[in-house]
């Protein structure tokens, strides 16, 4: 039987019984005529993470006994149409009535709410996604938790609030971002039902993907980007989601015949520090490919697909096209593919070419992205030692070509009346005998 691919990291969050005081916030003009006439609270996040004592991010604010004509009258700015959220016209945060909501229709649109002066605060906690999320507090620092907020984040729980949970499929991600933030956290079980619910419900191809994408990329940039994964894994929503983006099913699902392949790829990233977006989101499908076997040809082309479909940072997604261009370059060249880094040394000429590929003298850092991030490949992977090699090569020519005066080249070759193409071919040339002077795989 495979280890649990999983290990849960030492529980890290150890809090007292009772919530620590809140700070006071100290409102603005603005918001103070608000207050003035109707009841201001700072909801969610902001709540939390001020529990937690984490830095917080935006805050958001819950407005009750308004209309929206009075937020109007203050200045405040509606986001939408008939949509009962307002922006601060300074701070830009966001500033909601209390609402209720239901569900009438399938994907984004079809959202009733109901938003006006009678809505309480409790009923406006009701309608959100987890207890941990569902906490609201007075400008002087009252916490007001009626659905066991402090009690989940204490004992470590993610737990929606409501069968509600199943009315926005982005929460499923939502849910996983924050287990990857927070890996210690279990799912409930109740939730985890909902998770699956939802995974088989279709909505999740309802997604937008540039909501979709902003989930998964904060959540490669988190603590344990591996239980991202397994929590979208284990719920079957992971397989949907690419399966929606039009990877075949086969590469598609989560674990195959006893193996699992994306488990291990996204395993990858967890250990990844030093790495930022674009090169965690290469390594995990260059991990994929890697666990591919057979199939690994396709995967890359399959990713270059995915990323459009998900509307990917332009980044990103060339360098993952260069890890793939890399990548067919070594399975193209027989003695890249052998076991042993002995007779793996790729000659002056290989080397010139794959600077040339990752367009390095343009590019440098992109390079050195893609150098910095094959090193994290596990080792054991088949093919995994021949990329690490070839990357610390090409790293190592690219060092040694810093040495090369290519003002001189240029000036020398422009004196003997090269022109154009000739510059480039006297400076291909310039490089290639300063390889070759060090020696291939020196
Ligand atoms: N799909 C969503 C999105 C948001 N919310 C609710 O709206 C609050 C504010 O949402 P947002 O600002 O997007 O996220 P936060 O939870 O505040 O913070 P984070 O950035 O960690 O997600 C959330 O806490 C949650 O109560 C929700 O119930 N369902």
């Amino acid at each position: 039987m495979n280890p649990d691919p999983f290990p849960r990291l030492d529980p890290s969050v150890s809090l007292p019984e009772q919530p620590p005081a809140l700070p006071v916030i100290e409102p603005d003009a603005l918001v103070r005529r608000l207050a003035g006439l109707a009841q201001v609270y700072v909801v969610g996040g902001a709540v939390r993470d001020a529990l937690l004592g984490e830095p917080a991010g935006d805050r958001d604010w819950v407005v009750v006994g308004a209309r929206a004509q009075d937020l109007l009258d203050l200045g405040f700015r509606p986001v939408g149409q008939d949509f009962p959220v307002f922006l601060h016209p300074q701070t830009q945060d966001e500033f909601a009535l209390a609402r209720t909501e239901r569900k009438s229709a399938p994907g984004y649109g079809g959202f009733v709410f109901h938003a006006d002066p009678s809505v309480t605060l409790e009923q406006d906690l009701l309608r959100r996604d987890l207890t941990l999320n569902a906490m609201a507090q007075t400008l002087d620092g009252r916490l007001i938790d009626p659905l066991g907020g402090w009690r989940d984040l204490r004992a470590g729980v993610l737990r929606h609030v409501s069968d509600a949970f199943t009315e926005d499929p982005l929460r499923v991600l939502r849910l996983a971002r924050l287990a990857a933030r927070w890996p210690q956290f279990t799912v409930a079980l109740g939730t985890q039902q909902l998770l699956a619910q939802l995974a088989r419900s279709g909505e999740l191809q309802a997604l937008v993907p540039e909501r979709l994408w902003r989930e998964v990329a904060r959540a490669i940039v988190s603590k344990q980007p591996s239980r991202f994964g397994q929590v979208l894994g284990d719920c079957g929503a992971w397989s949907v989601l690419l399966q929606t983006a039009g990877l075949p099913e086969g590469l598609a699902q989560w674990s195959l015949e006893g193996e699992n392949r994306w488990g291990s790829a996204w395993r990858h990233l967890d250990p990844a520090e030093g790495l930022g977006l674009d090169e965690r989101w290469t390594l995990l499908w260059l991990a994929r490919t890697l666990l591919a076997g057979d199939d690994s040809a396709s995967v890359l082309d399959h990713a270059a697909v995915l990323q459009r479909v998900w509307r990917v940072p332009s980044s990103a997604q060339e360098l993952l096209a260069c890890a793939a261009r890399e990548r067919a370059a070594l399975v193209s060249s027989s003695s890249a593919t052998t076991a042993t880094t002995a007779s793996m040394a790729l000659s002056p000429r290989s080397l010139l070419d794959a600077l040339q590929r990752l367009d390095a003298w343009r590019r440098p850092q992109r390079a050195q992205s893609l150098w910095a991030l094959v090193q994290h490949l596990d080792t054991a992977l088949p093919g995994a030692k021949a990329i690490a090699w070839a990357a610390q090569q090409q790293h190592a020519a690219w060092q040694r070509l810093q040495a090369l005066d290519q003002a001189q080249v240029i000036r020398a070759a422009q004196e003997r009346g090269a022109k154009g193409p000739a510059i480039g071919q006297a400076l291909d040339a310039a490089r290639l005998a300063l390889l070759q002077q060090a020696g291939p795989g020196d």
